[in-house]
């Protein structure tokens, strides 16, 4: 019986490792394609979409049916098992013995024989249950084996108050070990007060640089310096403390308006006044006053009540509730039209004359296709 439970369980085993995979696939690629449903049908991809998903949710029924099938294959097999030698012990004892034993004994054994049984099918079902659980348990081990790139620097300090003098000095960096030099000793000096434009071809780095800033990664060589300070001498809730960005992709959460612009707040309470001053000035206070609930709305899931500008104003928002030393606008103001980004551009002028401002897309509406990095500082720096 052991050696049965023993190889049908590596078989689970390995029938579980697939179940779950096929499983992890259908739900990767549903996590994919259902929020591109829009690009799906303008672009006709309906029907290849539609197969696409039959094969992997097929793939997932066969797994998990070839488990479930296995899996209440195996006690019944153990049952087979144990009553066949049952009736073979009985059927010895009785030939063996031959009157030498009497009923009483008979009935004991065999009564001890059937108590058995459920120890027994236990032990199989929880032996199961684990070789099942297995391949689960080791992609959930895999994943806490990997190594924190980022290196802690116990004597990192706070940064105070940031003037704004951002600095990279021979800055090279690679994604991965053997990716091409996406930057190549690089270097640039954006002095506290001055404006500066980054502008170059699409794939050319400078999203990088603003990912080097906020150390989502580290230079291959070289260093960035803000006020003359290495970042990486910089504790890096406080790096980010004082840096805002409103992206490319602009990211919203399913939770009300006010969560969304107070998001650095959310748990610690959101200052309602704040979220209306950072409103108002990236200029988004009249359409969320048009809602029903006004700040207190759901925005769906990813911002999905509003327009792709209307989302950007809100993240423009929220970074301004941040209210950061240094402010990042990769391309964040891309999605509006022309009114409304003279109305944020106005409003971040404003704004300028108070902290450092880094910026990429500043000018988009004269270069559309351009993106920039402007940095101004507070005046009293
Ligand atoms: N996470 C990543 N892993 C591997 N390569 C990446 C990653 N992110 C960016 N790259 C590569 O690094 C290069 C620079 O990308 P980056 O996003 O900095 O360009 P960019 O100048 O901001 O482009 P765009 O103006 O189109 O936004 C590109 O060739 C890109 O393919």
């Amino acid at each position: 019986m052991g050696f049965v439970i023993g190889y049908l369980g590596e078989k689970l085993r390995d029938v579980s490792n697939k179940a779950h995979l096929a499983a992890a696939s259908l739900s990767s690629y549903l996590n994919e394609i259902l929020p591109s449903i829009l690009f799906v049908k303008a672009n006709n991809a309906e029907s290849c979409e539609r197969k696409k998903f039959q094969l992997l949710a097929f793939a997932d029924l066969s797994a998990t049916m070839g488990k479930k099938k296995l899996k209440s294959f195996i006690p019944q097999l153990v049952q087979a098992i144990y009553f066949g030698t049952l009736l073979t012990f009985s059927a010895g004892t009785l030939l063996v013995s031959k009157g030498s034993i009497d009923c009483s004994a008979m009935v004991s054994f065999v009564t001890s024989l059937v108590l058995l049984i459920s120890p027994i099918q236990d032990v199989g079902k929880a032996y199961n249950e684990l070789k099942q659980g297995e391949p689960a348990i080791q992609r959930l081990f895999s994943l806490t084996t990997f190594e924190p790139e980022e290196i802690v620097n116990p004597d990192a300090v706070d940064l105070d108050c940031v003037a704004g003098e951002v600095k990279y000095s021979n800055v090279s960096f690679r994604y991965g070990d053997n990716g091409p030099l996406v930057l190549k000793n690089m270097d640039l000096h954006i002095k506290s007060g001055e404006i500066v434009a980054l502008c170059g071809p699409s794939g050319g780095g400078k999203t990088t640089l603003v990912k080097l800033l906020l150390r989502l990664y580290d230079p291959l060589q070289g260093s960035i310096f803000i006020d003359g300070l290495d970042i990486r001498g910089i504790r890096i809730e406080s790096l980010r403390r004082n840096i805002g960005l409103v992206s490319q992709d602009t990211t919203l959460f399913s939770g009300s308006v006010a969560e969304n612009i107070g998001y650095r707040d959310r748990m610690a309470g959101i200052d309602m006044e704040r979220v209306k001053l950072a409103a108002r000035t990236a200029s988004a206070e009249e359409f969320i006053e048009a809602l029903p609930l006004s700040y207190e709305t759901n925005v769906g899931p990813r911002g999905s009540i509003f327009s792709g500008g209307q989302k950007q104003r809100i993240a423009i928002a929220r970074a301004l509730y941040q209210d950061p030393s240094i402010l990042i606008l990769d391309e964040a103001t891309s999605a509006l039209d022309s009114k409304s980004e003279l109305l944020v551009r106005r409003a971040l002028q404003h704004l300028m004359q108070n902290r450092t401002v880094s910026k990429r897309s500043f000018y988009s509406f004269v270069y559309s296709s351009v993106p920039w990095l402007l940095n101004l500082s507070c005046p009293s720096s």
